[in-house]
């Protein structure tokens, strides 16, 4: 796949705009993609039928079973219809919000027993110290339920990250990750204009949707991943050192 900017992309504040919160994606951002895909995703699969079962007629069923009718348009689909099509999409990876919030339910399970742990890369932890001291807010948004999200950096391989982690956004809270107004919502909730926030993620869609609602961005592409280090239309990062010094927004004036 060739990285190219999306037709019709406005421009962007130019990187340099004073920063007041940093938006993080997880898989391939803040946390290895190859965990995710080798080790949460096949843990999750395997337990896809045994949930059902186990939690049917709990409140979490039943909003999984209906999110699946409403995705599937199939409003008298069963349990197993709904397994089936929870199989087909975690299969092909889809980023369907009743498969994203099962994950986090069975992840949650394997959290608590020991069994699983977040990955994040070495350099997140101090960098998101350092947008704190500075007074820069720090969210998460990734497709991955808020649960799962803050599951991931409770039980990260650095121990709990969460105190430095402000909050998280989904595809229920935002919605999806290749469309503009996700990020104009994000916006909205955190009360930062759209120019004074930084997206930093692995894929150019994502980037491309932030930049068209007036978000600065920076691709980041760790060394092991195998697109390569080129994102067309933003400036791509190995890791997060180099965004350590963000410019820091002036002070709100005096009341
Ligand atoms: C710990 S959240 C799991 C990540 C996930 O389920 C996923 O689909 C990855 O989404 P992202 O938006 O972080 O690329
Ligand atoms: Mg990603």
């Amino acid at each position: 796949m060739t990285d190219r900017p999306l037709p019709g992309t406005p421009p962007r504040t130019p990187v340099g705009a004073p920063v007041r919160a940093v938006v993080l994606d997880i898989e391939g951002t803040t946390g290895s993609a190859d965990h995710v895909h080798t080790v949460l995703f096949p843990y999750a699969r395997k337990r896809i039928a045994g949930w059902l079962a186990d939690h049917r007629g709990e409140p979490r069923w039943t909003a999984i079973l209906d999110g699946v009718r409403t995705e599937t348009h199939a409003p008298d689909l069963d349990e197993a219809g709904a397994a089936e099509a929870l199989h087909a999409w975690a299969d092909a990876d889809v980023k369907a919000a009743p498969l994203k919030a099962l994950q986090g339910e069975i992840w949650a399970a394997g959290y608590a027993d020991g069994t699983l742990h977040g990955h994040v890369y070495d350099d997140v932890p101090e960098a998101l110290a350092r947008w704190r001291t500075a007074g820069i807010a720090r969210h998460i948004y990734s497709s991955g339920s808020v649960a799962a999200q803050h599951d991931w950096f409770a039980h990260s391989n650095h121990g709990d990250l969460t105190g430095l982690i402000d909050g998280y956004f989904d595809l229920t809270t935002a919605g999806p990750k290749r469309e503009p107004d996700s990020y104009r919502t994000i916006s909205r909730t955190l009360a930062v204009p759209p120019g004074h926030t930084l997206f930093l993620s692995d894929v150019r869609e994502e980037l491309d949707a932030a930049a068209a609602a007036g978000w600065q961005t920076a691709a980041v592409r760790r060394p092991d991943d195998p697109r390569g280090r080129s994102v067309a239309g933003h400036p791509v990062h190995g890791d997060l050192t180099g965004l350590h010094h963000l410019p820091p927004a002036p002070p709100p004036p005096a009341a």
